[in-house]
C-alpha cells in the first residue's frame, strides 16, 4: 500500500500529551479541541486528514460523510463501539485502535471492583464520611474459595482470572473464540453459559459490545444464576441490560454490582446508580496515567508508521492491509490495479460486472490472495465510483454494486502469476499478469498469450484484430496521422484467428473512433 498522507490531525479527546508531540515530530499538524458538539464535530473534521478520540466522541456516519480528507481515525483505547466502522470502511477510511494500551488498568479496576463488593469498602467509606462508624451493617464474605465466572476471556478477561486467582477464587468462563485448552493454561475452565450461570459467587464481562453481547446478562440469565449473585460490567455499558440489573438487585437475585461502563454515558438511570448495592466509577477502567501513556504513544506510533509506509498495525476494518506494507507487496497491488483498469477500458461498453474472481498462483503470493482482489476492484471501479475505491473499501463498494468477488490461490514452483477474470453482461475477461524486475507486465489476454510481456506503464492501446502486416501498418499509420508515436509494440498468439495486441504510446489518441474500420475492438487508457 502506498503511503497515506495525513497532514492534519485533530484530537478530540483529553489524551495523553506524547501523542501530539509525537505526531508533530513527524511533522504532522496536530489540533487538539476537546467537547466538541456533534454539530461543531461535523463541521470541523473536513479540515483533517485524521482523527484521534477516546470512548467519548461519537464517530457516526454524519461526522466520517463530514470528513471529506478522511484517512484515518485513530482510538486511543480499544472498544471501537463509537465509532461507525461500517460507514469509515465504505469511506475507505483506516479504524485502528491500541488494544493492549490499556489492559492492565481495565483488568485491576475490575479486580478493585470484586474486592469493593465483597467488602462494602466504597458504602462503608460514605457511611464513615458522614460520621458513622457502623461494623455490623457492613459485613463482607471472603473472596477464598468462591466461583468468579468470566465471560469473554481476551487479554483482560485472562489478567482479571490470574489476579484473581491469587485471592484463591475458581475461575471458570465462556468465550466463543478463546480455545478451552488455552484458557484452560490460565487456570479458566470454559463451559457453557447455562453451565456457568448457576455456578458463580461473581460474575464479570469482557466481550466488545456488539449485537451478540447486548444484553448478555438479561432477566433470563439472571434468573439462572445463584440468588445474591453479584455482578461487574468493566467492558461496556448494555452488555448487563440495565433494567433487568435494576430488577435482579430489586429482588436480591443480584447481591450487587459494580459498574464502570453504561448504556449512556453519563448515565440516565439513576435510581440504578443510588441503589445501595451498586458501586460505580464514570468509566476510569483505562484512566489511569500508566494506560494513558501507552495508548497516547501507540496510537501516534501506528499512525507514523502507516503514513511514512512501515507498517500498518492495529487496524480494525483493514487486516488485508497489514501485509502490504513491503517494497514487495507495492508492485504486486499496482499489478493488481493496473490488470483491473485494463479489463475496466476493454469492457467499457459492456458493464455492469457481475463476477470478479483473482487467482494468485505461486509460493511467494500465497498471503497476496486477499489484497490484489482488492486492488483489481480498485482498478475496475477507479472511474465508475465517486467514493474514491481503495484497498480499505473496494470489497464493500463491490458488494454495493452487485459484484462477486472471489479469491483462490494455486500452488507453482515455476512462476508467479495473477489471473484476473471478469464476467461482465455474460460474457467472461480473463488477463494473466506478473510482476518482471520491479514491473508489473501483462502477458495474456482473452488466451492471447502476448509475445513479449507488456509493461503496464504508460499510454496503451489495446486491439482486437487479425494478425496480418497490413492491419499493423494501417493502426500504425493511423497513430502517425494523429501525431501520436509508437514506443512498443507486442501481439499475441492467435485464438481463434485472431490476435490481441497492445502499442504503447507518446499520448492517448484524442479519438480512437480512427481505428473502428482496422480493428474488431480497441480501448486505450494510461497507467
Ligand atoms: N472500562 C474501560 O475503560 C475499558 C473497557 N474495555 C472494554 O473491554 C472489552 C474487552 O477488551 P479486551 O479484553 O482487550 O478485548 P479482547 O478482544 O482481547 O477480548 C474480548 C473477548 O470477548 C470474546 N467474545 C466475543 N463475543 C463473545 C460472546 N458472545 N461471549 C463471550 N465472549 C465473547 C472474544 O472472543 C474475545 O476473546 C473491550 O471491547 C472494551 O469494550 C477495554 C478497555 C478499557
Ligand atoms: O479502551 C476502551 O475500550 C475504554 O473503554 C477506555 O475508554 P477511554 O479511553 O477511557 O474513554
Amino acid at each position: 500500500m502506498s503511503p497515506i498522507s495525513v497532514k492534519r490531525v485533530l484530537i478530540s479527546e483529553c489524551v495523553d500529551p506524547c501523542c501530539k508531540a509525537l505526531l508533530q515530530e513527524s511533522g504532522i499538524e496536530v489540533t487538539e479541541k476537546q467537547q466538541m458538539s456533534r454539530e461543531e464535530l461535523i463541521a470541523e473534521i473536513q479540515n483533517y486528514d485524521g482523527l484521534v478520540v477516546r470512548s467519548a466522541t461519537k464517530v457516526t456516519a454524519d461526522v466520517i460523510n463530514a470528513g471529506s480528507n478522511l484517512k484515518i481515525i485513530g482510538r486511543a483505547g480499544t472498544g471501537v463501539d463509537n465509532v461507525d466502522v461500517e460507514a469509515a470502511t465504505k469511506r475507505g477510511i483506516i479504524v485502528m485502535n491500541t488494544p493492549s494500551g490499556n489492559t492492565l488498568s481495565a483488568a485491576e479496576l475490575t479486580c478493585a471492583l470484586i474486592m469493593s463488593l465483597s467488602r462494602n469498602i466504597p458504602q462503608a467509606v460514605m457511611s464513615m464520611k458522614d460520621g458513622k462508624w457502623d461494623r455490623k451493617k457492613f459485613m463482607g464474605a471472603e473472596l477464598f474459595g468462591k466461583v468468579l465466572g468470566i465471560v469473554g476471556l481476551g487479554r483482560i478477561g485472562k489478567e482479571v482470572a490470574t489476579r484473581m486467582q491469587s485471592f484463591g477464587m475458581k475461575t471458570i468462563g465462556y468465550d466463543p473464540i478463546t480455545p478451552p485448552e488455552v484458557s484452560a493454561s490460565w487456570g479458566v475452565e470454559q463451559m457453557t453459559l447455562d453451565q456457568l450461570w448457576p455456578q458463580c459467587d461473581y460474575i464479570t464481562v469482557h466481550t466488545p459490545l456488539m449485537p451478540s453481547t447486548t444484553g448478555l446478562l438479561n432477566d433470563a440469565s439472571f434468573a439462572k444464576c445463584k440468588k445474591g449473585v453479584k455482578v461487574v460490567n468493566c467492558a461496556r455499558g448494555g452488555i448487563i441490560d440495565e433494567a433487568a440489573l435494576f430488577r435482579a438487585l430489586e429482588s436480591g437475585q443480584c447481591g450487587g454490582a459494580g459498574l464502570d461502563v453504561f448504556v449512556e454515558e453519563p448515565p440516565k438511570h439513576q435510581a440504578l446508580i443510588n441503589h445501595p448495592n451498586v458501586i460505580c466509577c464514570p468509566h476510569l477502567g483505562a484512566s489511569t496515567r500508566e494506560a494513558q501513556a501507552r495508548c497516547g504513544k501507540d496510537i501516534a506510533v501506528q499512525i507514523v508508521e502507516m503514513v511514512t509506509g512501515k507498517a500498518l498495525v492495529g487496524a480494525v476494518n483493514a487486516q488485508v492491509l497489514a501485509s502490504t506494507f513491503s517494497p514487495d507487496s507495492q508492485q504486486w497491488i499496482r499489478l493488481g490495479e493496473s490488470m483491473g483498469r485494463v479489463v475496466r477500458a476493454c469492457t467499457a461498453s459492456k458493464q455492469p460486472y457481475s463476477q470478479v474472481h483473482v487467482t494468485s498462483i505461486g509460493e511467494s503470493l500465497r498471503k497476496c490472495t486477499g489484497f490484489l482482489s482488492s486492488a483489481a476492484v480498485v482498478g475496475l471501479l477507479t472511474e465508475a465510483s465517486q467514493t474514491g475505491p481503495n484497498l480499505v473499501n473496494a470489497l464493500p463498494l463491490a458488494a454495493e454494486t452487485g459484484i462477486t468477488v472471489k479469491s483462490s490461490h494455486e500452488e507453482s514452483c515455476e512462476h508467479e502469476a495473477m489471473v484476473l477474470q471478469v464476467s461482465v453482461n455474460g460474457c467472461s475477461f480473463r488477463a494473466v499478469g506478473s510482476v518482471q524486475g520491479s514491473n508489473p507486465v501483462l502477458l495474456e489476454f482473452n488466451r492471447s498469450v502476448f509475445r513479449q510481456p507488456v509493461p503496464l506503464t504508460g499510454h496503451l492501446l489495446f486491439f482486437r484484430a487479425t494478425g496480418s502486416t497490413e492491419i499493423l501498418l494501417s493502426v500504425t499509420g493511423a497513430l502517425a496521422a494523429a501525431g501520436v508515436e509508437l514506443q512498443f509494440f507486442s501481439t499475441s498468439g492467435a485464438s481463434s484467428g485472431e490476435h490481441w495486441h497492445c502499442m504503447g504510446m507518446s499520448s492517448l489518441l484524442s479519438d480512437i473512433g480512427v481505428l473502428k474500420p482496422l480493428a474488431k475492438e480497441a480501448a486505450q487508457l494510461t497507467l
